[in-house]
């Protein structure tokens, strides 16, 4: 594990706390996330509401914020008329963001001493190529045929330089659908001699593959092999199937794992809705983490639909076992 991790997790007890829904709570403060950039159109018009979501997830007890770059791509702001220096600079901008909300939330908290709080990890986001496309790919893991891994690779190799040089502590590769895209940023990682320690977390329908049908551990070999690599885990994947995949993942990885589950709804990319399959509320993401942390997670936090009030009760769960 990366030093810088290695410390907070340390700090926090054991098990540091990721935030929430990021796309999900800006749309709880009234922004407009029916976008082709979805929550990254606020990175254009609505900034403060980007940093008034990270002020949120830091007062719920997060130890790392995600920035708001997810879905934040060059080609998607190109395509929406801005320049390659503005794409760039909102890039940069949605890590300043975040850097701005943990640094004034770190100082008030210093000045209140309220021992609850570590100073949190800033975690640049990238997501996948599927969620560029936004056609639903990013939980099939279907790209088609004439996606290669160079293809993929120059995707994101300008994304990745100019985040890993924006000063995050972290880079978080969220919601991984297929082993391609997995080997293409290791491989991009070296290329780019990326010295910021990366997280790659995969997203998984049934718990037992990856959004692709592809296996976990064919994948996490490729991720062990690389020093790039600090933390490996999954995200936006029903909180149900996590405490299973957290001990699969523990007899194939001695890398540290992250868990940041949704509230178990299911994306319905056609019709752009979520769908209540089966819904996990504050209630059982405190009961669930603990349990995520005894499996062997070491960093426990939510993806979409959860909340700060998600993250909150995690937060009490993880730090009040730990002596906290
Ligand atoms: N960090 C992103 C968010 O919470 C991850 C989205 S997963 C589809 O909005
Ligand atoms: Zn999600």
């Amino acid at each position: 594990m990366a030093g810088v991790v290695e410390e907070l997790v340390k700090k926090a007890g054991g098990c540091a706390v990721i935030d929430g829904g990021f796309a999900t709570q800006l749309e709880a403060l009234g922004a407009d996330i029916n976008d082709s950039l979805w929550s990254a159109a606020c990175l254009i018009t609505k900034p403060h509401l980007i940093k008034e979501v990270h002020m949120q997830y830091l007062e719920a007890g997060a130890d790392v914020i995600i920035s708001s770059s997810y879905q934040a791509t060059i080609p998607g702001f190109l395509a929406r008329g801005l320049l390659l220096e503005e794409a760039e600079g909102l890039l940069r901008t949605s890590v300043q963001l975040a850097r701005e909300a943990r640094d004034e939330f770190w100082k008030s908290t210093l000045r209140s001493s309220k021992p609850v709080y570590n100073r949190a990890l800033v975690a640049a986001s990238i997501g996948s190529y599927g969620a560029y496309l936004a056609d639903g790919s990013e939980y099939s893991g279907s790209y088609g045929d004439d996606v290669t891994s160079e293809k993929l690779k120059d995707f994101h190799r300008r994304r990745l330089q100019v985040l890993a040089n924006a000063g995050p502590d972290l880079i978080a590769f969220e919601a991984i659908p297929n082993k391609m895209e997995a080997k293409a940023l290791v491989e991009l990682l070296e290329e780019e001699n990326i010295q910021v320690p990366s997280w790659i977390c995969f997203s998984s329908v049934d718990g037992k593959h990856l959004c692709s049908g592809e296996s976990f551990g064919d994948c996490l070999e490729i991720l062990n092999a690389s020093e790039k690599v600090a933390i490996v885990g999954v995200n936006c994947t029903p909180p149900q199937f996590v405490e299973g995949i957290i001990r699969d993942f523990k007899k194939q990885t001695k890398k540290a794992i992250a868990v940041y589950p949704n509230s178990g709804e299911v994306w319905d990319g056609r019709a752009k809705r979520w769908l209540p399959v089966e819904c996990f509320g504050r209630k059982s993401f405190d009961v669930m983490a603990r349990r995520w942390q005894e499996a062997g997670a070491s960093l426990v936090g939510g993806c979409c639909r959860t909340t700060p009030s998600t993250i909150r009760a995690v937060s009490n769960a993880l730090k009040s076992r730990n002596g906290q």
